[in-house]
């Protein structure tokens, strides 16, 4: 039988299973891919720290991560050790030497995937990145190639693990942010730095992605709007579940109304319980796809961590050794389509507000007026008794324009009734 060579650049959380996947399904991959997968090295940082769990020949590690990536016998490189730089430069060179590349880097697609997709086509090999939006669910495929014939018009997903786990456990078990994001990390959820996850940069990095793939568009992760979950109080969490709802960091991509641009954010929002994704628990994602023709369609499943991470790396990395034995490339996306992204507050939304108040007459008044001011229509209103002169008023808009909403927020603070604006977060899903 023939075989490919395989470098592997990072041997952390996603590499060690990777490692050692290939290790104990060689025979099993061989069978599928008509080749087998040969490990050539792999790049790691330091030597001599203990990885028999992968069960690789020791003499294979290396700290010269450039050298292997461009060694002239390895066929297939893949990429799984974060950021930026060396990678971007480390998966550019392979492509320059002929070699098919699969990486699990959100953080460069989404910064820089012009210039990867470019190089691939340049060089005519594959570049898959599977494992970057929503880890083992088989999702880009899926967009770029089962979709291909349809037209998306929105995509609506949880796609951080970390930090649907840390809202999880604050909804379900009253636990702290900083216990429930430790529990996240321990886990091998978290990004090497958990603020990539928890202020939303991972999360706006596969949004970005999923637009771009979605919307035949480039998209890049500072067009995206971006809000993380430092800011999600219990109070936001209290307030989600006396009107049944809970609270999720969202990302939504979706085609402008008129289909001339696109809307991407990613923030907090409140879901009612009775949405398919209000119950998505844990580290688990799910993304929901709005087509013209095929109508809504779910991905769920496991969206971090090592094992299923690894999952969607050896699936791509099987199809580019397919690939290149039929020395043929996968099908690429297409960004023909060059829709401009627009900017948040043209995006139409809605808005759950709860507010201490006095209670006397003609405060509601007061408030109601701020709404209409900003021409922002209301739908419900509920009001507790707080205390004698004191309530709550619990309020939830019809859809108007973030910029409308955020200034009737603004009027409402300054209003000499409002004692303190309890929470604000937007609300998604019918
Ligand atoms: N952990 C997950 O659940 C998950 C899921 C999907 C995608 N990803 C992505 O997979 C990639 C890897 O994530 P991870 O969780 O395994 O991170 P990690 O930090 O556990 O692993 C990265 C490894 O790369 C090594 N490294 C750094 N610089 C190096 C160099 N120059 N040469 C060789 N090795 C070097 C580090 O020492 C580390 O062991 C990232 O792009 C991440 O976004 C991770
Ligand atoms: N840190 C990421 C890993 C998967 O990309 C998460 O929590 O979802
Ligand atoms: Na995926």
């Amino acid at each position: 039988m023939a075989s490919l060579r395989v470098a592997l650049l990072g041997c952390g959380v996603v590499g060690t299973e990777v490692a050692r996947l290939l290790h104990e399904h060689a025979d099993d991959l061989a069978a599928r891919a008509g080749a087998r997968l040969e490990l050539a090295g792999i790049a790691v940082r330091r030597l001599g720290r203990d990885r028999s769990i992968t069960g690789v020949d020791p003499g294979l590690f290396t700290t010269d991560a450039r050298a292997l990536a461009e060694r002239d016998d390895v066929d297939l490189v893949v990429e799984v050790i974060g950021g930026i730089e060396p990678a971007r430069g480390l998966l550019l060179a392979a492509m320059e030497r002929g070699a098919s590349v699969v990486t699990a880097n959100k953080a460069l697609l989404a910064e820089d995937g012009v210039t990867l997709h470019t190089a691939a086509e340049k060089h005519g090999v594959d570049l898959y990145y599977e494992a970057a939006v929503a880890g083992a669910i088989p999702l880009l495929r899926p967009l770029r190639e089962s979709l291909a014939g349809d037209r998306i018009k929105r995509v609506l997903g949880i796609v951080n693990g970390t930090t649907n786990y840390v809202l999880d456990r604050m909804d379900s078990e009253g636990s702290s942010f900083a216990e429930a994001l430790e529990e996240a990390q321990s886990l091998g959820y978290a990004e090497a730095d958990p603020t990539a996850d928890i202020e939303g940069f991972d999360a706006a990095a596969k949004a970005a992605i999923l637009a771009g793939i979605a919307f035949h568009s480039p998209v890049v992760a500072a067009d995206v709007h971006r809000e993380g979950i430092a800011d999600v109080s219990s109070a936001d969490v209290a307030s989600a579940q006396a009107m049944n709802a809970v609270v999720k960091l969202l990302a939504i991509c979706e085609l402008s109304p008129d289909g001339q641009g696109v809307g991407v954010r990613v923030h907090p929002a409140m879901l009612p319980r009775t949405h398919p994704l209000a119950s998505v628990r844990g580290a688990y994602n799910a993304v929901f796809v709005e087509a013209e023709a095929a109508g809504r369609l779910m991905f769920y499943g496991p969206g971090a961590g090592g094992v299923p991470t690894a999952s969607a790396v050896l699936g791509d990395l099987v199809t580019a050794a397919r690939n290149r034995l039929g020395d043929a490339v996968g099908p690429r996306g297409s960004w023909y389509a060059d829709r401009p992204v627009r900017p948040m507050g043209a995006t139409v939304t809605r808005y759950h507000i709860s507010l201490d108040v006095d209670d006397r007459p003609g405060v509601l008044a007061a408030v109601a007026a701020v709404f209409a001011e900003h021409d922002v229509s209301i739908e419900t209103v509920r009001q507790r008794a707080e205390g004698p002169d004191d309530a709550e008023l619990v309020i939830v808009t019809h859809q108007a324009t973030d910029d409308a909403l955020a200034a009737t927020v603004d009027g409402l603070t300054r209003l000499d009734t409002v004692r303190a604006v309890l929470s604000v977060m937007r609300v998604e899903g019918e």
